[in-house]
């Protein structure tokens, strides 16, 4: 990541394990004001350094800075400038959506009432669940709990926000308008949003960090990202035997079907065949190559 940006967050040496198993390996790592991606497969520790961040889990090892403030003696004014959607939102379903934000808002230490519906109203209006703010959220839909999260984190204005995969669940067009809604919030704060689907990344995100087993893999900018792959990337026409063969032994990022044979996209450090063309790699590519120790 480039270094004349200010850094809001400085993770020093951070781990975390249960019992033996290492969850987070030591990391180091510095945040940037703006949207970065944590991106990494299923038990890669996303969830484990979101939870640390969000001093909801205590650190094995190693501390960070954030906006000048301690993870370890710092906790409580790193809660109030922070923004936390888990990965599971579990909601009391005898509230109401506004019910809801309104107990975050004074958990936020806003005091004044009027301030307090105000605040609800806004960050309801963000994830687009105003007309049914007085509705129990027991009759609310999965993507209708999951926006209902977004809005909690939102509320107070945090300055650094933790979105853990804030995207299961949403309908394309809600999809769409949430990656709207944290591109406008990076401008001013810090975000940090974990997923596995690498296109959540591109529309939103000006950084990426990866993460696979529990170890910092890369981080960087998207188009670093991609350029992990730049001349391993191919395209080329085989049989569909020859595909199968391939998919089992070779690092394929994709495959269609074209007349009688197949053609596939894979990545390799020396051309496949002779009739393999290089092709310029994409964000999904990088990350493919960025992990291939791994994958095969
Ligand atoms: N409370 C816990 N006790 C024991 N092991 C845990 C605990 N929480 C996480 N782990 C382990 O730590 C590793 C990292 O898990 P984590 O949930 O942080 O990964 P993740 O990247 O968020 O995965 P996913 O994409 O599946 O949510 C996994 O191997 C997991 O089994």
């Amino acid at each position: 990541m480039k270094d004349e940006r200010i850094h809001t967050v400085h993770i020093q040496d951070l781990a975390k394990s249960y019992r033996r198993k290492h969850a987070l390996q030591p990391l180091q790592l510095k945040l940037m004001k703006g949207v970065t991606g944590l991106l990494g497969p299923n038990g890669a520790g996303k969830t484990t350094f979101m939870s640390l961040l969000a001093t909801l889990v205590k650190p094995s090892n190693g501390t960070a800075q954030i906006y000048g403030h301690d993870l370890i003696d710092g906790a409580r004014d790193i809660r109030s400038l922070l923004g936390y959607m888990p990965q599971r939102v579990n909601v009391p379903g005898q509230l109401t959506g506004e019910e809801l934000l309104l107990y975050a808002a004074s958990m936020k230490g806003i005091k004044d009432a009027a301030a307090r519906k105000q605040e609800a109203e806004r960050v309801l209006n963000e994830v687009n669940l105003l007309e049914r703010s007085g509705d129990r959220l027991k009759g609310y839909s999965g993507g209708m709990r999951q926006r209902i999260g977004i809005a909690q984190a939102l509320i107070g204005q945090p300055r650094l926000l933790l979105f853990d995969e804030p995207t299961a669940g949403l309908d394309p067009s809600e999809r769409i308008r949430f990656r709207n809604l944290v591109r406008g919030l990076g401008q001013e704060r810090t975000v940090l949003l974990s997923t596995h689907i690498v296109s959540d990344l591109d529309s939103t995100c000006e950084y990426v960090v990866v993460f696979h087993k529990g170890r910092l893999h890369f981080q960087g900018t998207l188009q670093e990202l991609a350029d992990q792959a730049a001349g391993k990337v191919w395209e080329t026409i085989v049989s569909p035997l020859q595909a199968e063969e391939w998919y089992a032994k070779r690092l394929v990022v994709s495959g269609s079907r074209e007349g009688d044979g197949m053609r596939l996209r894979l990545i390799a450090d020396e051309i496949p065949t002779a009739e393999a063309k290089s092709v310029e790699p994409t964000l999904e590519d990088g990350y493919v190559a960025v992990l291939k120790e791994n994958m095969l």
